[in-house]
């Protein structure tokens, strides 16, 4: 296949990828990028864009070179003061990173998920009869999609039962604070303090249940594996990025099902593709579209110099749909092997929650399976918008029993 190389796309070096127009319908924009060469310049923030796959994934893996201490949002914290402690996960480099890094990692093991895998598959069953006896129309996200991972993770990570429904706009914040302070910064920002307070307290020992994956956290400090102050910051990591993501990777899933006449019945067909149903589902809709790296040295990328310090964004989302990489990349392919695909990252920051999304996502799928011989759309859907995720408000979908 020949891929169209135009030196500069002119206007490519003048997208704004925070736009709301473009964080509306981001593809035609990271088309543009892709087709505009390896690197781009983005004028408007004096930042660098990778939109391709095999620079995206270069960087990912080469953390040396492009390092996240310095945070993976647009803010640089060489010069700027973080909105809040940075991660000593997301925004840490080894050895920093090291340490907490290897305490959460086997927390979150597909092995030591299989003790809640049974009683996930029994909340998934609950949540989707509730949603099919009110009939064979509903809202794939607010029934469902944000229903199921608010009902099995805080109670996995161990947190109280009062002020759940501060997670989604906590995380969502924060995903959005990798940004610019655009209007979706500025319009929460003013009703934050509280959220974040309540985020704080839920991360504290006292306040964390025995049996959840905060206590374990706590228990490592204990022996030592972790400093103290680092247990709550960790606790504080699975809330911010284990919630808001979880509901875009079973709304992607949905969404993709709905879309694709027969992927229903294939599916019913042979369970054995279910986990390649989703991994295809999170290559086609990254439900995170972008993170930030920064080089650690002066650099050059594709024939473009990088120089030491400077930010340079990977668009996670359009690498998972280059052509370059991808046959016929914007399909839903359950014939594809979409192993390989960067929805949860690569290399040593790789998502070490993505063994909960994927458990979360197959426990939903597999209830609707058992349930449904077709789904689709039955009214127009409504994106999120977020400077980070993508994600819908709303899915009207239509289901067909059989
Ligand atoms: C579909 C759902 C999810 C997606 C698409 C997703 C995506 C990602 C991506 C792309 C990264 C890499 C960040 C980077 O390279 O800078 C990441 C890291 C991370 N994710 Fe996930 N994630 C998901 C679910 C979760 C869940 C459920 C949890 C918590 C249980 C979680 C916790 C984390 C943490 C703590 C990191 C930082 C890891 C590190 O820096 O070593 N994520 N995730
Ligand atoms: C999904 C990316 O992972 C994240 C996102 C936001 C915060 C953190 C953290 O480590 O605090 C991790």
């Amino acid at each position: 296949m020949s891929i169209v190389e135009s030196p500069t796309t002119p206007d490519a070096a003048s997208i704004d990828p925070f736009d709301l127009e473009f964080l509306r319908d981001p593809l035609p924009h990271h088309a543009a990028l892709r087709d505009a060469g390896p690197v781009v310049r983005l004028e408007k923030y004096g930042v660098y864009a990778m939109a391709r796959y095999d620079e995206v994934h270069a960087a990912l893996v080469d953390w040396q070179s492009f390092q996240s201490a310095a945070g993976v949002g647009l803010s640089n914290f060489r010069h700027e003061k973080p909105w809040r402690p940075p991660s000593v996960l997301l925004e840490a480099d080894p050895p920093r990173h090291d340490g907490p890094r290897a305490v959460v990692a086997p927390l979150l093991t597909t092995r030591r998920l299989r003790d809640l895998e049974q009683q996930w598959r029994a909340d998934a069953a609950t949540v989707v009869d509730a949603v099919l006896d009110r009939g064979e129309e509903f809202d794939a996200v607010t029934d469902l999609a944000e229903v199921f991972p608010l009902r099995v993770f805080p109670d996995a990570v161990g947190i109280g039962k009062e002020g759940r429904e501060n997670l989604l706009p906590y995380g969502d914040f924060a995903f959005n604070a990798f940004g610019p302070p655009n209007e979706l910064v500025t319009s929460a920002a003013p009703h934050m303090p509280p959220v974040t307070e309540w985020i704080g307290r839920q991360c504290l020992r006292e306040n964390l249940t025995e049996d959840g994956f905060g206590a374990q956290i706590w228990a490592a400090a204990d022996r030592g594996e972790i400093s103290p102050e680092h247990a709550p910051m960790i606790v504080r990591s699975l809330l911010t990025a284990g919630v808001d993501t979880t509901v875009t990777g079973i709304a992607a899933i949905v969404h993709a099902l709905a879309h694709t006449p027969g992927a229903v019945a294939r599916l019913r067909r042979d369970r054995s593709l279910t986990r390649t149903a989703f991994e295809e589902a999170v290559r086609l809709t990254s439900p995170v579209q972008t993170f930030f790296r920064t080089a650690t040295r002066d650099l050059q990328v594709g024939g473009v110099d990088i120089a030491d310090g400077e930010k340079i964004l990977m668009f996670l989302g359009s690498a998972n749909r280059d052509p370059r990489r991808w046959e016929d990349p914007d399909t839903f392919d359950l014939d594809r092997d979409p192993s390989g695909h960067v929805a949860f990252g690569m290399g040593i920051h790789q998502c070490v929650g993505q063994h909960i999304a994927r458990l979360e996502a197959i426990c939903v799928l597999d209830a609707l399976l058992d349930r449904i011989v077709d789904i689709e759309p039955a009214a127009p859907e409504q994106r999120h918008l977020n400077n980070t995720l993508v994600g819908w408000e709303h899915m009207p979908v239509r289901v067909h029993r059989g």
